[in-house]
């Protein structure tokens, strides 16, 4: 017998889960947003708790948008056998029991009509505590190949939404029957860039083509790296503005700095792009980026030519799976291993800019695996399942 079984749609109570990284965190927010949006036009405002880690990302993002916050004590299990992994993995084994009776007596006090989780190790404890009191769970993975907390939680969820087709075969059978492809929910904003405002706020040349360079939310030393080097090459035949993360910022503003003068002023560096990277987005004709969860549910969505260079010691490999899974689709060209240098990128970028036609095909099948409606389509999921 669920726990709430009453008054379900008249006050949507819900708790949401997730965070530690941006990946984690910003599908929860988008979501969230998506379903105050949707209940207002009804009449509904939903009683929302955000549960997660005190000092997690998520604590400053419910805040900031005014959703309450809850934080539970959470541990991590590593994999790692080397002497600090395993004292850590011994305080954690604590930590983990004392989370699942914070999340339990949460879970039993605040009665919500549908639990959604987003991932990190922070949604064990309150998705084992939804599945205690039989409360409809829904668990939502972002990656293409899931998450150690999302395999233990796949057990017990009522639902499993998944951001990519592909990702069912990595599900057991049994946990198959409960999923659902809706994609991996993307901030609005993002699907509404202006490519001239994005020209103009950098100062680029509307006549020469952009190529847009990102690390993912902290950047990317090794794509830093083989960018510096390869820039002289590239600056000839496009504008480049790349965000590099805070650690080598000035490192790369050193690089701008030694750049040849004709084409110093077609290159523009920043550790971290706000709310223009929409913009600028549309404007590229070209992304390179690392294939975390979230940039990737962006370029897809809008269809872009992209070049991946997957982060090699991302969980599980996630990233490189990803990556390959859509070259193999025709959706991206992947540099990985021996194949992410300098060079290369000079050489793969350069080839793209002259083939336009490439481009094109990139930018179709790319678009083929964008979700632009996912998080309507995770919405949609939690009101069926308040519904019961
Ligand atoms: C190094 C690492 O372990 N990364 C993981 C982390 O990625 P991480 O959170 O770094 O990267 P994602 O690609 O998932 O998301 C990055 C987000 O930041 C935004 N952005 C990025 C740069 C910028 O200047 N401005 C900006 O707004 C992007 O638009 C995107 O929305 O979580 C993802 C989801 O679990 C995983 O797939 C990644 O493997």
């Amino acid at each position: 017998m669920s726990l709430y079984s009453t008054q379900r749609l008249q006050s949507l109570r819900m708790i949401v889960t997730g965070g530690g990284t941006g990946g984690h965190t910003y599908p929860a927010l988008t979501t969230v947003t998506t379903l105050q949006a949707r209940l207002a036009a009804t009449g509904v405002t939903p009683e929302l708790l955000w549960v997660g880690v005190a000092d997690g990302l998520e604590a400053t993002i419910a805040v900031r948008h005014g959703i309450p916050f809850k934080a539970v004590t959470t541990g991590k299990l590593r994999r790692s056998t080397s002497p600090k992994d395993i004292a850590r993995n011994v305080v954690d084994a604590f930590r983990i029991p004392l989370g699942i009776v914070q999340a339990a007596y949460t879970v039993a006090r605040t009665r919500p009509a549908v639990v959604l989780s987003t991932g990190g190790f922070v949604s064990v404890p309150i998705g084992l505590a939804a599945a205690l009191f039989r409360v409809p769970y829904l668990l939502h993975e972002q990656t293409l190949s899931l998450g150690l907390a999302n395999r233990i939680l796949a057990r017990v969820a009522t639902r499993i939404l998944l951001s990519h087709e592909a990702s069912l075969e990595h599900l057991p059978p049994k946990a198959r029957q409960r999923a659902v492809v809706t994609g991996n929910p993307i901030r609005p904003a993002v699907l509404q860039g202006d490519p001239a405002k994005g020209l103009a706020a950098y100062g680029l040349d509307p006549a020469v083509p952009l190529v847009l360079v990102t690390g993912g939310a902290s950047g990317a030393q090794q794509v830093n790296r083989m960018l510096a080097e390869a820039l002289p090459g590239l600056l000839q035949h496009c504008q480049v503005v790349h965000q590099c993360g805070s650690l080598n910022h000035a490192e790369m503003q050193q690089v701008a700095a030694n750049l040849p003068a004709h084409l110093a002023h077609r290159y523009r560096v920043v550790d971290f792009i706000h709310e223009e990277l929409p913009d600028l987005l549309a404007a590229a004709a070209i992304v390179v980026a690392r294939s975390g969860a979230g940039t990737v549910a962006e370029l897809t969505a809008l269809g872009k030519a992209c070049v991946l260079i997957p982060y090699p010691y991302s969980a599980g490999g996630e990233q490189r799976i990803t990556a390959r899974h859509l070259t193999q689709q025709g959706a991206a060209v992947m540099l990985d291993g021996d194949e992410a240098t300098a060079d290369r990128l000079r050489d793969t970028i350069n080839g793209l800019l002259a083939d336009p036609g490439h481009r094109i095909a990139l930018g179709r099948a790319a678009a083929t695996h964008g979700r632009p409606d996912a998080a309507d389509h995770v919405v949609t999921e939690i009101l069926t399942a308040a519904a019961g």
